[in-house]
C-alpha cells in the first residue's frame, strides 16, 4: 500500500491571540501541492491574521504549521520565505522610487538565500529570474517604469511578480483584486492561472466571490477565527451557515445562478 502524500501545507490547531482577542482559533486544514485554496469570510474573521501567522510576520500562539512535513511554526519570516512561502499584501508593498524591474530583482536576490546588504549585487542570474517573474504576470512592458507611478492593477501584478521571483512552492495572496474593475480582475485571474500552471500552490483571500469560486479548487470560509465551511466552491451556495453569516440570501442566489451557468453547481 502506498503511503498517503504529505500535504504541501498543513495547519494543525493553529491559534493567534492578541491579548484577550482570539483572531485565529484552533484552525486545522491542509493544502495539497498544485491546489488553489480560496479563503473568504466577513471582515475581521481572521483571514489576514492567518497569513501573518503562516508567513511568520506575527507568529502563532498555538498549534503547528508544516511545509512539506517540516515544522515552520517558529521560523523567522525570512527563513519561511527561503523555505518556499511567499506572499502578497492587501495594500501596496514595494519600493515606490525604484522601477518595477528593480523591485522584482530585490525579491529575486533576497528570496532564496540570506545575503547581507554589503554584498548586495544584482548578477545576471538574478536579473534573468526577475525578468521571468515579470513576464509570468504580463508586466514586461512596464518593467522600466517607476513603481510609485504605476496604475493600481500593475502594482498588484508587481507584488505577484516580486513574490514569484523568490521561487516559492506556496504563494499566499491577500485580496489580489480588491478595488479592481471586472476587466482588470480578468487579467489577474489569467496571471493566477499562469502561476498555477507553473506548478505553484496558491492560497488566496478574496471578497470578490466570482474570483474566489472561479479560481479555487477548494474554498474555506472563516468566521470569528474559526472554519465555518470547507469544501468545493459549488457547495458553498447551498451551505446554510455560509449564506446566513457571510453571503446573505441575495448574494447567494446571484452566485448560484452564475455558478449554474458555469456548470459548477447542480440545479434544485
Ligand atoms: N496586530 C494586531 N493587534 C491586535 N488585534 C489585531 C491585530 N491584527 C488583527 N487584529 C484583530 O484580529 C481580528 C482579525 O483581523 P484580520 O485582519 O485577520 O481579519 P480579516 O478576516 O483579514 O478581515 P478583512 O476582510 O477586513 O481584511 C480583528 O478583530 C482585528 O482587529
Amino acid at each position: 500500500m502506498m503511503a498517503a502524500a504529505v500535504p504541501l501545507l498543513s495547519c494543525r490547531n493553529v491559534g493567534k491571540s492578541f491579548g484577550a482577542l482570539t483572531a485565529v482559533n484552533n484552525l486545522s486544514f491542509d493544502v495539497g501541492a498544485g491546489e488553489i485554496l480560496g479563503i473568504g469570510g466577513p471582515n475581521g474573521a481572521g483571514k489576514t491574521t492567518l497569513f501573518e501567522v503562516i508567513s511568520g510576520l506575527n507568529p502563532a500562539t498555538a498549534g503547528e504549521i508544516r511545509l512539506a512535513g517540516e515544522d515552520i511554526t517558529r521560523l523567522a519570516p525570512e527563513a519561511i520565505c527561503h523555505a518556499g512561502i511567499a506572499r502578497t499584501f492587501q495594500l501596496n508593498a514595494g519600493f515606490d522610487s525604484l522601477t518595477a524591474r528593480e523591485n522584482v530583482q530585490v525579491g529575486a536576490y533576497f528570496g532564496r538565500e540570506n545575503r547581507a546588504m554589503p554584498t548586495f549585487r544584482i548578477g545576471a542570474a538574478t536579473k534573468k529570474l526577475a525578468d521571468e517573474a515579470l513576464a509570468l504576470v504580463g508586466l514586461e512592458a512596464s518593467a522600466d517604469r517607476i513603481t510609485g507611478k504605476l496604475p493600481v492593477l500593475e502594482r498588484k501584478l508587481l507584488m505577484m511578480a516580486s513574490a514569484m521571483a523568490t521561487r516559492p512552492k506556496l504563494l499566499l495572496m491577500d485580496e489580489p483584486v480588491g478595488g479592481l474593475t471586472a476587466k482588470e480582475i480578468d487579467r489577474v485571474m489569467q496571471a493566477v492561472r499562469t502561476i498555477k500552471a507553473a506548478g505553484v500552490t496558491i492560497i488566496l483571500i478574496e471578497h470578490v466571490m466570482r474570483f474566489l469560486v472561479q479560481l479555487s479548487d477548494r474554498v474555506m470560509i472563516m468566521h470569528h477565527g474559526e472554519k465555518l465551511f470547507e469544501g468545493a466552491p459549488g457547495n458553498l451556495v447551498n451551505d446554510r451557515a455560509v449564506v446566513e453569516v457571510y453571503l446573505g440570501k441575495g448574494a447567494s442566489e446571484r452566485l448560484k445562478s452564475f455558478m449554474q451557468a458555469a456548470g459548477a453547481v447542480s440545479h434544485g
